[in-house]
């Protein structure tokens, strides 16, 4: 049963094509890895699926509904440059993440109580417990990425959206990172989309890495075509003798 459809999506900006024939469908609790040359349209294949853009043309659904336009709790997203809030502790990260699903935007009271103890025992659980009163900035990228996941899988998003979200870290920290997602995920049983420059990553974390490439390609016009999805590999078998070739790569001739 699919949770997440894209149906022949068509995106450009102005008169360039980004994307074109986009399918994909998805069923709830799959990470999906996506991969694919740089500026061939990954992240704004992520900002549809945010409803941060509309597509131009084709269909994309999440649960039967297009995705709503506002942020919404069921939705987490973590991009490569993570947004947490500088001027709050820690601790106040994550109840402040908390907040941000209610009508007001805070939380007070018994309610903002409880928030506090969920975000010490969420600190706790990513190592980061005796840092609680302490500044972002004060912590090395890795720590500041993992708060950045922490504080977007507070609210237990039913998708998550990962825009390259360990490219910065050291070796040694991004195999910490893919343990934690990793368990989050078994926890909760969310549904990832994850954009990656390392195929590695893309199969050790995803159940199927999705490929976005040209199918058609006009060396005299390179801006001419959008990309589509070229490979769908399942990644759970050990991938290539699984993968669905969707389209053959045509080169155009120049005359
Ligand atoms: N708002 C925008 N207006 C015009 N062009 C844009 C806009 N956003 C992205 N683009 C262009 O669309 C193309 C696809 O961008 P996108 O960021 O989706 O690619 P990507 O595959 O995620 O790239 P990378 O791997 O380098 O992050 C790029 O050429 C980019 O310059």
């Amino acid at each position: 049963m699919s949770f997440v459809t894209a149906h022949d999506i068509f995106h450009a900006y102005g008169h360039r094509p980004i994307l074109e024939r986009v399918n994909l469908s998805v069923a709830e609790g799959e990470f999906i890895s996506i991969v694919g040359a740089s500026g061939c349209g990954k992240s704004t294949f992520l900002r549809l699926l945010l409803a941060e853009e509309r597509p131009d043309r084709g269909v994309i659904s999440i649960d039967g509904a297009p995705p709503a336009r506002e942020p919404d709790r069921a939705r987490g997203v973590v991009f490569q440059r993570y947004s947490v809030f500088p001027h709050l502790t820690l601790e106040g990260n994550l109840v402040a993440a908390e907040g941000l699903g209610t009508r007001w935007g805070r939380l007070h009271g018994a309610a903002r109580r409880a928030a506090r103890e969920r975000a010490r025992a969420t600190l706790e659980r990513i190592g980061l417990a005796h840092a609680a009163a302490a500044y972002p900035s004060t912590l090395s990228g890795g720590m500041q990425q993992r708060l950045a996941i922490a504080q977007a899988l507070t609210a237990r998003p039913r998708i998550l959206l990962l825009d390259e979200p360990f490219g910065a870290l050291d070796p040694g920290t991004r195999v910490a990172m893919h343990d934690f997602l990793q368990e989050m995920r078994a926890e909760t049983g969310m549904t990832v989309f994850m954009v990656t420059h390392d195929i590695q990553e893309g199969f050790k974390l995803g159940d199927r890495v999705v490929v976005f490439d040209k199918p058609r390609w006009d060396p005299q016009f390179p801006d001419a075509y959008g990309a589509t999805i070229t490979y769908d590999f399942d990644a759970r078998h050990g991938g290539i003798p699984f993968q669905t070739l969707k389209e053959d790569t045509r080169v155009l001739q120049s005359a």
